[in-house]
C-alpha cells in the first residue's frame, strides 16, 4: 500500500518545489503556438485606492485579485510616483554601469557578500539554476547591482528590528563611494523610500483583495525585506525575433519566477520582458507609459496556498538599444514565519505548504542561483 509522505518543512523542499515547477513549465516546448486561451496583462489605475472611501479601495483591490488569480502580472498607473524620480534612478543605473571602472565594480562584487549584495557581472548567476549544466544554455547578458532594506532608506525610519535574510542583526549592503558616483546613495534613498511606501500601500490592497482586514499585513512590514536591483541589458548585436520554436542565442535574464511577495518593476523604454502564458507561449509584456509592472512572487503564491499565481518570466533584449530596469522585490519582515492565509484555505483547498520563514525561504532561493555557492 502506498504511503503518503508529507513534504518536509525544510528550505530545500521549497527550493526544489520551485525548480520542479520551472522545469515542468519549460519542458513543454516554449515559444509554441497560441492555443487561443487569452492572456492579458491588465492595466489597473490605482488612483482611487488613495481615496478615504473603503468602497473605492475595495474596487481597486478586486481588480488586483482578478489579475493575481489569472496572469499574476499587471501594470499600475495612478501610483503617484513622479516621472522625475523614475528617470533619476534609471539615469543612476546608466551612470553606474557605464562609468564606474571595472576595478571599482570588482571591489563591490556579490561574491564577497553573504547576502548577494553588490555588483553582479553578466553570467555570474543563472536565475534558472537548471541552466548551469546545459551545454546549450545561453549565458545571461545582464549586469546588476543589488541592495536591500536598511532603516536609513525607510521613510518611517523603521522599528530598529531589521534582521538580515539569515536572521542576523547586521546590514549586508555595500555602496560605491560618494567620490566614485556622487549622489548615488541619495538617489537610491529617494527612489527606494517612495517605492517602499507604495509597496506598503499595495500590501493593504492585497489584504483587501484576499478578504482580510486592510491592516492584516501592517505589523509584518515594519522592517520588511526589500531587495532592489539596478539592471543593465546591453544592446543586442544580432537581435532575434520572438517566434515559435526559435532558440534564442542571447538571454538577458533566464526564465524564473520571483521569490518574495510581489515585485514592483520599473523599465526603461527598450522592451524585453517576456511572460510565460498558461499555454506556454512567451508573451512580450505590453508597454504602458508611466506604469510600474507588478507581479506576484513565489512566497506570496505559497502564502496564498496557490490562489495567487507567481508567473514565469525572462528578459531578452531584441533591440539594438541598451535596456535598464529597476525591480524591487517586496517581502514581509524576514524574521516572520507564515502559513497559508486563513482566507485561502478551505475543505476543498486544504493547506498545501508547510510553514516557512520569509528570510530563510528567500536566502535559499538566492543561493540556488549562484554557481559558486
Ligand atoms: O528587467 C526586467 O524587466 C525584469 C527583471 C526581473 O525579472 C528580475 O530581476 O527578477
Ligand atoms: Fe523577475
Amino acid at each position: 500500500m502506498a504511503t503518503t509522505t508529507l513534504p518536509p518543512s525544510t528550505q530545500s523542499e521549497a527550493r526544489q518545489a520551485a525548480q520542479d515547477y520551472l522545469n515542468k513549465r519549460l519542458a513543454n516546448g516554449v515559444n509554441g503556438q497560441a492555443s487561443g486561451r487569452p492572456f492579458t496583462v491588465p492595466e489597473i489605475n490605482i488612483s482611487s485606492s488613495f481615496s478615504s472611501s473603503i468602497e473605492d479601495r475595495k474596487a481597486v483591490a478586486s481588480q488586483i485579485r482578478n489579475a493575481c488569480t489569472n496572469s499574476g502580472f499587471f501594470h499600475i498607473t495612478g501610483h503617484g510616483i513622479p516621472e522625475e524620480a523614475r528617470q533619476a534612478i534609471l539615469g543612476l543605473a546608466k551612470r553606474f554601469f557605464r562609468t564606474l571602472p571595472r576595478e571599482k565594480k570588482e571591489a563591490l562584487h556579490v561574491k564577497h557578500s553573504h547576502y548577494f549584495r553588490g555588483w553582479e557581472p553578466a553570467d555570474f548567476t543563472y536565475v534558472n539554476p537548471g541552466d548551469w549544466g546545459a551545454d546549450d544554455a545561453a549565458p545571461e547578458t545582464k549586469e546588476g547591482f543589488n541592495w536591500g532594506y536598511e532603516a536609513g532608506l525607510d521613510p518611517t525610519g523603521g522599528d530598529g528590528q531589521y534582521r538580515e535574510l539569515d536572521g542576523k542583526d547586521v546590514n549586508g549592503n555595500v555602496w560605491p563611494s560618494e567620490e566614485d558616483i556622487p549622489g548615488f546613495y541619495d538617489t537610491v534613498r529617494q527612489y527606494y523610500g517612495q517605492i517602499l511606501k507604495l509597496a506598503r500601500h499595495l500590501s493593504r490592497l492585497f489584504a483587501l483583495s484576499l478578504e482580510l482586514p486592510e491592516d492584516y499585513f501592517d505589523s509584518m512590514m515594519t522592517h520588511p525585506g526589500g531587495i532592489a536591483r539596478l539592471l543593465y541589458y546591453p544592446a543586442s548585436k544580432d537581435p532575434q525575433p520572438l517566434g515559435p520554436k526559435v532558440k534564442d542565442k542571447e538571454i538577458g535574464l533566464g526564465a524564473h519566477s520571483d521569490y518574495e511577495c510581489f515585485t514592483i518593476l520599473l523599465c526603461s523604454a527598450a522592451p524585453g520582458l517576456e511572460i510565460l502564458s498558461p499555454d506556454d507561449r512567451w508573451v512580450p509584456a505590453p508597454a504602458v507609459e508611466g506604469s510600474f509592472i507588478i507581479n506576484v512572487a513565489d512566497f506570496l503564491m505559497r502564502w496564498t496556498n496557490g490562489v495567487y499565481k507567481s508567473t514565469v518570466h525572462r528578459v531578452v533584449n531584441r533591440t539594438r538599444q541598451e535596456r535598464y530596469s529597476v525591480p524591487f522585490f517586496f517581502s514581509i519582515n524576514y524574521d516572520q514565519s507564515v502559513e497559508s492565509l486563513p482566507s485561502c484555505v478551505s475543505p476543498e483547498n486544504p493547506s498545501k505548504y508547510p510553514p516557512v520563514k520569509a528570510g530563510e525561504y528567500i536566502l535559499e532561493r538566492l543561493k540556488a542561483t549562484a554557481k559558486d555557492s
